[in-house]
């Protein structure tokens, strides 16, 4: 089943003389159950696109379908519910609120919705389990690693069983170690849950995680990569070595980290 589909996604900012086309006819179809990367040089579009997808920005042309809803038809009210209810999403800083509980944070989305609490509490512990991160839910955030914070921001994507997550850089602010710890229970959450999850990164290691990697460059799709059965570290080389043809690296390839 489709669950995202973008066509001929276009976006240009600006008007008048002073214009730029950051995204440009982008066509992209996520299915059920699948956990796809995006990669690409600096300012080749990864957050323009996101930014689209996750219905906080509206594309200059081109449609975009989640769960076969179009959601720029929507009025204002009607986009802050289906972004609350069929979306997810996990930033590269946390955003979690330092007032609450870890536990407090992660049930946040349904917080709005009327879920019986004796199913908040069911959801939140399967979860935590699940993530490793059942023995912080009664710390404040201040208490616990990085890479616990973005387990419970993992946990917090996920508690309202959105359609897709929309993940942005979620291992950019930590060390090895906790993105290796991070990326497992992402992957985790994708094998066993089934979930679906979209990430922009720029972090060779986290994307050899995905099962495909879409590769954009100057706003156009550039190639895609399928992770097989070679196993990560193979996927993790196909990756560098599709980084280095598409060229333009911001970041320094050769201090990322390595599996
Ligand atoms: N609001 C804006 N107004 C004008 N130009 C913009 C705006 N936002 C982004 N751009 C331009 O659009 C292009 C794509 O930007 P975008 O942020 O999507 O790239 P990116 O791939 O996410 O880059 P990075 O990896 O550095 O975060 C860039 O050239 C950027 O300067």
């Amino acid at each position: 089943m489709v669950v995202l589909q973008a066509e001929r996604l276009s976006k240009t900012y600006g008007r008048g003389a002073v214009t730029y086309q950051a995204l440009e006819n982008f066509d992209l179809t996520v299915e059920e159950g699948e956990f796809v990367g995006v990669m690409g040089p600096s300012g080749s579009g990864k957050t323009t696109l996101l930014n689209l997808l996750a219905t906080i920005d509206k594309p200059t042309a081109g449609a975009i379908r989640v769960g076969g809803v179009d959601p720029s038809r929507m009025s204002a009210s009607e986009l802050a519910l289906f972004r609350r209810r069929k979306l997810g999403f996990i930033f590269q800083d946390f955003n979690l609120l330092d007032t609450l509980t870890m536990k407090e944070n992660i049930i946040l989305p349904l917080a709005l919705d009327k879920t019986k609490p004796k199913e908040i509490e069911r959801r939140v512990v399967e979860l935590a389990e699940m993530l490793g991160i059942a023995h912080t839910l009664d710390k404040r955030t201040y208490e616990v690693s990085g890479g616990q914070l973005q387990r419970a921001a993992i946990a917090r994507a996920f508690i309202h069983e959105p359609d897709i997550v929309l993940a942005d850089e979620l291992t950019g602010n930590l060390d090895s170690k906790a993105a290796g710890d991070v990326m497992e229970a992402l992957r985790d959450m994708n094998e066993r849950r089934r979930a679906t999850v979209l990430m922009v990164t720029h972090d060779p290691f986290a994307a050899s995680f995905c099962k495909r990697i879409l590769f954009i460059k100057d706003g156009r799709r550039f190639a895609e990569l399928r992770g097989g059965g070679g196993g990560r570290q193979a996927f993790f080389q196909e990756i560098l070595d599709m980084l280095s043809v598409l060229g333009g690296h911001a970041h320094d390839v050769s201090r990322s980290r390595h599996p």
